[in-house]
């Protein structure tokens, strides 16, 4: 089948700035795919290139098979992309603009019962008649998700879709894609909410510095961290004997790693012997962070 996304050998230079060094990235169509990178990795260029709004210094993105930039028109009627930032148009209303931007990738009337079905899934009903500049900023991003669905495509990508947003507007937007992506749709999404990107996603990339430097399952990542983290409130410092477990402090707790549960028996005889007693004891999962903290640092 050919892929939702192919990138090959994609570099991109801002100046003397080497922001992408030779990415090659395929994802199949069908798949629910996070790209992550802390800040400046390089990940809202690769969407702009994906998208054609820039151009690569050399290498090939196609979008369904449809090349970015010799076949711009296919290429980019295959996507939809919720930006990060709050761009619209301030002369329509929510609907108007929908059909304007379905319209736009040749799309006609008969359009607009799915323009319809995504106004009321994104809870925008009330909204459909407002104009786009009098929306408060949570709806605008829901309009926004909506403008980058509105022509149906069969690739979506979100960039950092709920950044700033609400726990209702978050669960009603995944519900909506999350749907999508059962009926084939394939989705890529770039999250700082690395929950998300767990919870969701089916394959991971990481990006750093412009280079992949990960990409496999989610579940395989989190299999390169299959120890347990310990998290203690002690009555007294940490003993000298358990300081090799450390694995941070957060504020009042310690963090230490465990390879096993049974080192717990360990950590509580350590504790007794040394006199130090115990306020709070959590045995917390390791998670898509500790992946991503160890790979590329904080988010
Ligand atoms: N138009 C531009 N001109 C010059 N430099 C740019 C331009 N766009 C991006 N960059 C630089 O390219 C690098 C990658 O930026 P990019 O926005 O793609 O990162 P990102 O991974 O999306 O980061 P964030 O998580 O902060 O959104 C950064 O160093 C950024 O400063």
């Amino acid at each position: 089948m050919t892929p939702a996304i192919k990138i090959e050998q994609v570099h991109k230079h801002f100046g003397t700035l080497h922001a992408l060094k030779g990415v090659d990235l395929t994802i199949a169509q069908g798949e629910f795919f996070a790209l992550l990178g802390p800040n400046g990795a390089g990940k809202s260029t690769l969407i702009s290139l994906l998208a054609g709004l820039q151009q690569p210094t050399s290498g090939h993105l196609s979008v369904m098979g449809f090349d970015v930039q010799r076949d711009y028109q296919q290429a980019r009627r295959s996507l939809g992309v919720v930006p990060q930032e709050l761009v619209f148009d301030p002369f329509f209303n929510v609907r108007e603009m929908l059909r304007f931007q379905a319209g736009y990738f040749g799309l006609g009337r008969s359009n607009d019962v799915w323009v319809d079905e995504v106004i009321e899934a994104l809870g925008l009903t009330d909204k459909a008649h407002t104009n786009m500049r009098r929306l408060s900023g949570g709806m605008k991003r829901r309009a926004l998700i909506a403008q980058a669905l509105a022509h149906k495509p069969p690739v979506i990508v979100l960039d950092e879709p709920t950044a700033g947003v609400d726990v209702e507007l978050r669960q009603t937007m995944w519900a909506f894609i999350q749907r999508l992506n059962r009926e084939g749709h394939t989705i890529i999404l770039t999250t700082h909410y690395l929950e998300e990107a767990e919870t969701l996603c089916s394959r991971v990339a990481m990006l750093k510095q412009g280079e992949i430097i990960a990409l496999d399952s989610t579940a395989n990542l989190l299999n390169r961290f299959p120890g347990k983290k310990l998290r203690l409130k002690l009555n007294g410092s940490l003993p000298l004997a358990l300081q090799p477990l450390l694995r941070q402090q957060e504020g009042e707790y310690v963090v230490l790693n465990l390879s096993e549960v049974t080192q717990i028996d360990t950590v509580l005889l350590e504790l007794r012997q040394a006199g130090v007693s115990l306020q709070d004891l959590q045995l917390i999962e390791s998670d898509l962070e500790d992946v991503f903290v160890d790979l590329v640092g904080r988010v």
